[in-house]
């Protein structure tokens, strides 16, 4: 039986300007990087609008003990990677950005890579230390001051940025306030707020001086590659020349853009662009027409569309969603045409395995595996019916579902179809958070279909295990998907998925062997369309059919035999890097996905 990795799921879309060079650098030691940077850093600082007011000259020492004396450099090779994202899990998570924040950095780590990921500091998270490093940072006309908090985990130096725009806006719950009070709406500041992030993301590698384990110490220097993750970083890789390349810092730093979702792209008046403290050059690469009256009517500025054009390279989370951004304006909303003129590369993602473990889960009260899985499924069935108020029935076949309640992920398509299919012999568990009438929605599923379907609209990641492992199909009916990774945590738990065929979904799960295909819903967002409904309810029909059959119990095996963790994905993430041809870059080591060092130190926020 041919087995499907992760690893597999790769391919590389070239447009105009697409070049894929090797590495050809040279091999520098990192006692080289950190006293050339010590020395841009003190250069440099005049010149910058940022500026450390307060650090520790002798090395910062992490909270593990294990930090090495200052001034004592043990070099390794591989690269010095900063990841960015608004989202680390599990510090702070709304949804699938959090996860690939929390998961891709060790899996890099474990290849042997130095790997710092940088985050706003939402909580006062009780395993991140203060570093006693600020920095003044010019905001429009404001200086504001941010301090960087640190801890070492799974072999990733874990930064987060503290400022009160962030802890004070989501003080006490990280869940769903991390963009605005409520989904659907923003924070009037956030172009404030990631505009200051962005800045200090740029510091951190100079001059925090971290010493988490005995292979690395010292600051990371200017030798690094910056990887940015959606619009929120898209000031990154402007900041990155107009302040510091452009005074010969960070001469060989790299910044790869990575859209874990196109729909989110920051658009602004375009008078705000005088407030993101850029030179007039980099106004055409924010310039953005569209037809809508949201925020304002007519020209616009574009986060998204800058980060594309200025970064020296853009990645997407799989293979097809790469082909669909470019595919035309309805899939590459808006985008598709500036996306062209870079090189985009699909990259699928990979899922935790460690908390994502049917023979480990700490949310489940049965643990299984490839072998036991269909004496454990119908038991886990049972718990999750009596959690959720379902008439317990093993015998019933049982569908899932989880996710963010946006046009997205197609909720409101699943409430329309559900009448299609409801009279069979079958269960719905639908659980989710979002916008509100689509909430209220999803409530009403008890009252219109007792004793058959049932939603909860809490972001409940308890629950959302206890799906993963009681269901026996988990439905993803997303009208567009950029990898998805509710079919991947499926798959690990012999849960059959029933996806709509976009982006990550089509690379991921294969009609016939692991799951069931709806095909392609149409991408607009404010219809629903009732081709779309049919194929959902023919397709949960034709799942149906195959419970308990020996054709879905091969299906249920194929599921669990792929290898889904980050370990294929890291690998393709890392000839990516190296293709950038940054100065000191190495290819990392081949060994576990979470490689001994890494495992040292599992975070537990
Ligand atoms: N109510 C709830 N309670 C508990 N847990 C909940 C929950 N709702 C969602 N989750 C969790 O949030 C994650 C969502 O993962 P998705 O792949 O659906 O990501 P999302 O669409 O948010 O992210 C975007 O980024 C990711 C990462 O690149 C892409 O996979 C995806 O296609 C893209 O849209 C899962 O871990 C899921 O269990
Ligand atoms: O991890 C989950 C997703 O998190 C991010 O998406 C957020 C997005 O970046 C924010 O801008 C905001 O989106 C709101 C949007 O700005 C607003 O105009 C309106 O359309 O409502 C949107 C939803 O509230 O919140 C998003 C999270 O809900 C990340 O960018 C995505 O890739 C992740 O899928």
């Amino acid at each position: 039986m041919a087995t499907l990795t992760a690893s597999h799921f790769v391919s590389r879309t070239s447009h105009v300007n697409g070049t894929q060079g090797s590495s050809g650098s040279e091999t520098k030691s990192l006692a080289q990087i950190g006293l050339r940077s010590q020395r841009a850093t003190h250069n440099g600082l005049r010149r910058l609008s940022a500026r450390t007011i307060v650090g520790r000259s002798k090395g910062y020492k992490s909270e593990n003990g294990k930090g090495l004396a200052s001034g004592a450099i043990v070099c390794r090779s591989g690269m010095n990677l900063v990841f960015v994202g608004c989202e680390v899990g599990p510090w702070s998570k709304t949804g699938g950005l959090g996860d690939v924040l929390g998961g891709l950095p060790p899996a890099m780590a474990a290849r042997g890579h130095r790997v710092m990921s940088v985050s706003p500091r939402y909580d006062q998270y009780k395993d991140a230390w203060d570093t006693c490093v600020l920095v003044e940072i010019q905001v429009g006309d404001r200086i504001e001051t941010v301090r960087f908090f640190h801890c070492y985990k799974r072999g990733v130096d874990r930064v987060f940025v503290d400022h009160p725009w962030f802890l004070e806006k989501v003080w006490g719950k990280t869940g769903s306030k991390i963009y605005g009070p409520r989904a659907g709406v923003d924070y009037i500041d956030n172009q404030m707020r990631f505009s200051l992030f962005c800045q200090a993301v740029l510091e951190a590698p100079r001059i925090l001086n971290l010493n988490s384990n005995k292979y690395f110490s010292g600051p990371y220097g200017e030798d690094v590659v910056f990887i940015a993750n959606d619009w929120h970083t898209a000031l990154l890789p402007c900041y990155l020349k107009s302040m510091y390349q452009s005074s010969g810092i960070y001469r060989n730093a790299k910044v790869v853009f990575c859209i874990h979702n196109i729909a989110y792209q920051g658009r602004f008046a375009f008078s705000d662009f005088a407030s993101l403290n850029l030179p007039d050059r980099f106004k055409g690469s924010f310039d953005f027409m569209d037809g809508y009256k949201k925020p304002v009517k007519g020209r616009k500025i574009n986060w998204m569309k800058a980060a594309i054009l200025e970064s020296d390279r853009v990645v997407t989370v799989s293979p097809y969603y790469a082909q669909e951004l470019v595919s035309g304006e309805a899939k590459g909303v808006e985008l598709d045409k500036t996306i062209r003129k870079a090189t985009i590369t699909g990259i699928v993602n990979g899922m935790d395995v460690q908390e994502w473990n049917p023979s480990t889960d700490k949310y489940v009260g049965i643990h299984y595996n490839a072998a036991t899985v269909m004496d454990a499924k119908p038991l886990l069935k049972e718990a999750l019916q009596a959690e959720v108020g379902l008439p317990v029935d093993r015998n019933i076949p049982l569908i899932g579902f989880i996710g963010r309640l946006e046009e997205q992920k197609g909720s409101d398509i699943l409430a329309a179809a559900i009448p299609k299919f409801i009279d069979q012999d079958v269960q719905i568990v639908v659980l989710g958070t979002g916008k509100k009438a689509m909430e209220k929605q999803i409530e009403q599923l008890e009252i219109k279909y007792p004793n058959k379907a049932i939603g909860v609209t809490k972001f409940n990641v308890p629950l959302a295990h206890m799906i993963t492992a009681g269901a026996d199909f988990m439905l993803i009916p997303s009208r567009f998907e950029p990898c998805g990774l509710i079919q991947l945590h499926a798959m690990r738990y012999g849960t059959v998925p029933i996806c709509a065929a976009t982006g990550g979904l089509v690379d991921t799960v294969k009609e016939g062997f692991t799951g069931f295909h709806m095909g392609p819903f149409n991408v607009e967002c404010d219809t629903i369309d009732p081709a779309d409904v049919d194929a959902l309810a023919i397709t949960v029909k034709r799942a149906i059919v195959t419970y308990g059959t020996a054709a879905l119990r091969e299906i249920i095996q194929n599921c669990m035999a792929l290898d889904l963790s980050w370990k294929g994905p890291s690998r393709n993430w890392e000839k990516l890097l190296l293709s950038l041809g940054a100065a000191s870059c190495e290819p990392g080591i081949e060994g576990e996905e979470i490689a001994p060092l890494a495992k040292e130190n599992v975070a537990t926020p």
